[in-house]
Formats: structure tokens, sequence, C-alpha cells
């Protein structure tokens, strides 16, 4: 019986996490689940999977997630210190499925005490990437990348030295948006934003789609995972979301990862790894699909994409700037403060203005990433307040 813990329970990762959960009820015992808000969605998952604890990211909600709890006999926390010290309690394997730089501490926990740790949460490496793997390395542990595009790329490595790899590819739907003209996008709305063409995710990643803000923190995933040179990584608009990702070797040859856009695919890969089980998700008929449909990005629609690559020649503090940076705009644009291809500017003039926060020689601790974090939350804020 594998002890297992799942963190963001309550999103579009979690659900699919515990649906496969749910299918093997024998194989695996539930150690914690956390939210956020949704305090009665995270009552009724502990109804069913029974886990020694249960967490709400919110202080101000432990009331309320008590009294959701009553008769269950469950234990239960809040705040964000819970999440990270839930984290610590000993698991075979944690799911990382929380949106946003809010997953780093509970991740770094986990790794602490050996555990795999499943990683749906890119923030974590594109803030500190080399913290989260010298953690790993540390601790004997094991990251597993959840992300479609890495898990995709990770299966197409099995077996292959990393040396002989030319190119890393990884597929973008192009989002809501990927058939507008630019002046419509300008006009866009959260609400238009918040509808994928193929996948169903969590409010924040779906709008990233539509920015290729999320293709922007995957290219640095990328290379903070995987250690691929970032000339060597690309970005492809596939309408489909069938291709999720492809590498190139030496040799001229490619391995594509195909499967139907269901996360369940990923997840349950980390979930059974080393193995290989049976999984619930649809086979794919060719014939009935016909064709495969490819496109380049236009960076002038998408800046992200260049946003990236400027990070990632910055290395250092640039992510967690970067990122923090994104969440900001992205909170802005929900509240309407602020236009769709806006995001992209508070970003890039945050980059600007903090350009001299730098490591310099220092080893990247997470008392310096979360300092970057804040300023950048700050600075990114006074120039929302500026458009
Ligand atoms: N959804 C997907 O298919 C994919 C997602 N990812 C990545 O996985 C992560 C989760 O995405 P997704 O499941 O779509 O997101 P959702 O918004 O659906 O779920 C996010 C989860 O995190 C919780 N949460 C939100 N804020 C905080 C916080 N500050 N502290 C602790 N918990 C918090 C939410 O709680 P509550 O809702 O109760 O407030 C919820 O449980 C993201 O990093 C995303 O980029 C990567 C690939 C695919
Ligand atoms: C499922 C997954 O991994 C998402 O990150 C997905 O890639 C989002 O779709 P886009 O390709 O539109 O960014
Ligand atoms: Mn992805």
């Amino acid at each position: 019986m594998r002890r297992i813990s799942v963190f963001g329970a309550t999103g579009s990762i979690g659900g699919n996490t515990l649906d496969l959960v749910a299918r093997r009820p024998d194989d695996f015992a539930v150690v914690v689940l956390t939210g956020g808000h949704n305090i009665a969605g995270l009552a009724e998952l502990a109804r069913r999977h029974r886990p020694e604890l249960v967490v709400t990211a919110h202080e101000d909600r432990l009331g309320d997630l008590r009294a959701a709890l009553d008769g269950t006999g469950l234990a239960c926390a809040a705040g964000a210190g819970a999440i990270a010290e839930a984290a610590s309690r000993p698991a075979d394997w944690v799911m990382s499925g929380i949106v946003g730089a809010a997953g780093l501490p509970p991740g770094l926990e986990a790794l602490k005490q050996g555990a795999t740790l499943a990683l749906a949460n890119k923030e974590s490496l594109v803030c500190a990437g080399p913290l989260l793997m010298a953690t790993a390395r540390e601790n004997r542990a094991i990251v597993l990348p959840v992300d479609s595009e890495h898990s995709a790329v990770f299966q197409a490595l099995i077996g292959e030295d990393l040396a002989a790899v030319e190119r890393v590819i990884i597929t973008a739907s192009g989002g809501a948006f990927r058939d507008w003209p630019l002046e419509r996008m300008r006009a866009a709305t959260p609400e238009q934003a918040s509808s994928h063409p193929n996948w169903d995710m969590g409010q924040r990643i779906t709008i990233d789609s539509a920015s290729l803000f999320n293709k922007a923190l995957e290219l640095i995933e990328t290379h903070e995972y995987f250690g691929i040179e970032p000339h060597r990584i690309e970005a492809l608009i596939h309408p489909e979301s069938m291709i999720h990702a492809m590498v190139g070797f030496n040799d001229g040859a490619l391995m594509a990862h195909i499967g139907p856009p269901d996360m369940r695919h990923a997840i349950g890969f980390a979930l059974n790894h080393p193995e290989r089980r049976h999984l619930p998700v649809e086979r794919l008929d060719f014939a009935a699909l016909g064709q495969f449909s490819f496109r380049a990005p236009d960076e002038t629609r998408y800046p992200a994409l260049r946003l990236a690559r400027e990070v990632m020649e910055a290395g250092g503090l640039a992510g967690a700037i970067f990122n923090a940076a994104k969440e900001t705009a992205l909170d802005a644009f929900i509240a309407h403060r602020i236009g769709f291809m806006q995001m992209a500017e508070v970003v890039e003039e945050t980059l600007v203005k903090l350009s001299s926060t730098g490591l310099g020689n220092a080893v990247m601790t997470l008392d310096m990433v979360l300092d970057a974090d804040r300023r950048a939350r700050d600075c990114a804020s006074s120039v929302v307040n500026q458009l």
C-alpha cells in the first residue's frame, strides 16, 4: 500500500489524481489532502478518501473546515505554514497540484522527507529550478514531471542519452484566441480567455494558455528540469493538442509522444512509475482523426515567449521575478484592471526594473526566492497602477 498526499486536491489536477486513486482503493492510503477556498469540495474529498490530515491554505477558513468535517473524526489545519508542515509528513508519493508560487514550499518539504514529487506545479521549477533539483538530489528523492509536455519528453527520453538530444519541441494549443486577429485580442475579456479549446483546467492556466505565458513557463520548465540548453527548446502551435512533445536526436530521429488531451495519462504515468499500467484514457483512432496541423508561434502576438528566452539567459532569480510578475498581471487582468496584451507589458517592465536582482555567486535558497517573489509582486503592482 503506497502512502500518497495530494496538494491542490480541490483543483483540476487534484481531481484527476483522486479519480485514478479511487479506482484502486487497495493500492493507496491517502495521507494529506489540501485545498484553498473550496471548503465544501475539500470536505467531500476527505469523507471519500479518509486522509490523516486535511488542510486549507486559508487560516480564516479553519472554522469552516472544522464544521464541514464535523462527525468524520478527521484532523484538520489551516494556513500556508500548515500546508508546508503537512508536506513533511511521511508519504511515498506527493502530488504537487497547487497553482502558483505557493506550491514551492510544500514541494521542497516533500522532497526533504524523501517522497517522490509528482510535479504539476511548473511554477516551482520556474521560480527555483536549481533549488528544487538540488533538494531532490540531496535527499535522494525523485521529481517526476506531470505537465503533459514534460511527461512526454521524459517518456521520449527513457533509455536515451541526453547528450544525443538536438532539440526538444513542446507543443501549444494556441489557446482561446489562436485564430483571433491581434487587435481583437487586445480587447479580450477574462471570461473569453477562460475557455480552453482542448483541455479542462483551472482558470489561471487556461488564461495563460491563451497568452502563451503557459508555454513561456514551460520553456523554462524544460530547461530547468532536463538541463537542456535554451536554444534547443522550441514551442510549436499544434491546435489538436494530441502530440504533446517531440524530442529530436543527433541522428535526425524524432520521438513524438501522442495521446488524447487527458491529464490522467501524465498523472497516471507518474503514479505508476517505474511501471506502466492500464489507464482509463481514450485510445486514438488516427484514421478518424485524419490529420494533425502545426504553425510557428508569432512572437508579436505572444511576447511571453521572447520574455521566457530572456529569463533563461539571465538565470538566477529572473524566473522567480518573471513568475511573480506574471501572477500579479494575471490577477489584474482577471479583475478587469488591465487588458489581455498588457499582461506582457507588466511582466516586461518588472523584469527591466528588477534586472539587478541577481544571485551573484550565491547558492539559491528559499528565502532568496521568496524575497525576489515579494519584490516582483510589489513592483508589478505599481506598474499595473500606472497603466
Ligand atoms: N489543470 C491541468 O490540466 C494542468 C495543470 N498544471 C499545473 O498544475 C497546477 C494546478 O493547476 P490546476 O489544477 O489547473 O489549478 P486549479 O485552479 O484547478 O487548482 C488549484 C488548486 O490549488 C489550490 N490553491 C489555490 N491557491 C492556493 C494557495 N495560495 N495555497 C494553497 N493552495 C492553493 C486550489 O484550492 P481551491 O480551489 O480550493 O481554492 C486548488 O486546490 C498549476 O501549477 C498548473 O500550471 C500543469 C499541467 C496541466
Ligand atoms: C495539459 C497541460 O499540460 C497544459 O499545460 C496544456 O499544455 C495547456 O495547453 P496549451 O498547450 O494551450 O498551453
Ligand atoms: Mn503543459
